[in-house]
């Protein structure tokens, strides 16, 4: 599989895979219905949709979006349409779990639910990938979005989930840089000391599939002229496929900085569950929500090959 470098690519790529099906929890929302009209329109996904029905019919005949009378499940609250989406995708009625108009935290709890959720026995973390102007590849942060402040066992497995996601990208050796405030080792600030772990467990064969080096700052892990000013020398210094960052703080904010300052597209998924799972931001665009359910479509496949 050639490596993807842009989310048309990613499209393009899902077009040629089997279609899946998508659960959608709390539905009720234009940007995502549109997302489901997109899907539909490139044929990467077919749909259950979760929610307030009436809603979803009446936004779904203003944006052209025809719903067959299955296609639509009537939940009462929030939690019921989430409840019921993972519901779907534990018995097997649908391939993929997304995130419609629900806050994160309440989605997340029908992903833990302990009868009905999708957890694997693995920590579970969020990636959001991007396309920003400039760059010739995409650049995955993880976790901006479920591990409020992970310890280094944790962040060895967000590293796991990431590699492998990236490997269903073509990309066979992705370069993580772990990142931190400054690129030196300060005894004072644990992200340096994690990053200085990480690097070493990759390098002594405990974290494979992958490049991973640090600490980096911002700056010198996505830029090589940084890096040469700094005269910092790895082959992941400037060249970062993978954005490790310390907490959801600072993920968060470079996730939403990246599409309000950057403009960049992104598509974003929850990885290490049992299920792929798209998750992105309430107020993304529905053109987020197509690639995230592009690069579903791919872990998809990818767990099938596994
Ligand atoms: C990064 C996605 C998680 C997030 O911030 O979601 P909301 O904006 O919907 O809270």
């Amino acid at each position: 599989m050639k490596m993807l470098t842009t989310f048309e690519q990613v499209v393009k790529y899902a077009e040629s895979l089997p279609s899946v099906t998508v659960a959608v929890a709390a539905a009720a929302d234009q940007e995502v219905l549109e997302a489901v009209l997109d899907a539909k329109k490139h044929r990467i996904a077919d749909f259950l949709l979760f929610g307030d029905e009436e809603k979803i019919r009446s936004i779904g005949s203003e944006i052209g979006l025809d719903l067959a009378p299955g296609e639509v499940v009537h939940a009462t609250s929030i939690a019921e349409a989430c409840l019921l989406a993972v519901t779907a995708v534990s018995e097997k009625r649908a391939d993929v779990l997304m995130k419609g108009m629900v806050q994160t935290a309440d989605f997340l709890r029908a992903v833990l639910n302990k009868e009905k959720g999708l957890r694997a026995g693995k920590v579970l973390s969020h990636v959001a990938s991007f396309e920003v102007s400039g760059f010739d590849h995409l650049i995955h942060v993880t976790d901006p979005a479920l591990n409020v402040s992970p310890e280094l066992k944790d962040k060895v497995q967000i590293l796991e989930n990431v590699i492998d996601f990236c490997h269903s990208l073509g990309l066979p050796e992705p370069k993580v840089a772990v990142l931190g405030a400054v690129e030196v080792v300060n005894p004072s600030m644990q992200p340096t000391l994690d990053a200085a772990a990480l690097s070493q467990m990759n390098r002594r064969g405990q974290i494979k599939g992958a490049i991973v080096d640090g600490p980096f700052a911002l700056d010198n892990a996505v830029s090589v002229e940084s890096a040469e000013h700094k005269g910092i020398h790895s082959p992941v210094a400037g060249k970062a496929d993978v954005l490790l960052v310390p907490d959801i703080e600072a993920g968060n904010i470079l996730y939403k900085s990246m599409v309000y300052f950057a403009k960049a597209k992104i598509g974003a998924l929850v990885l290490g569950a049992k299920a792929p799972i798209v998750l992105t931001s309430r107020a993304d665009s529905a053109e987020a929500k197509l690639y995230s359910i592009a690069m579903a479509v791919l872990q998809a496949d990818h767990f099938k090959k596994r």
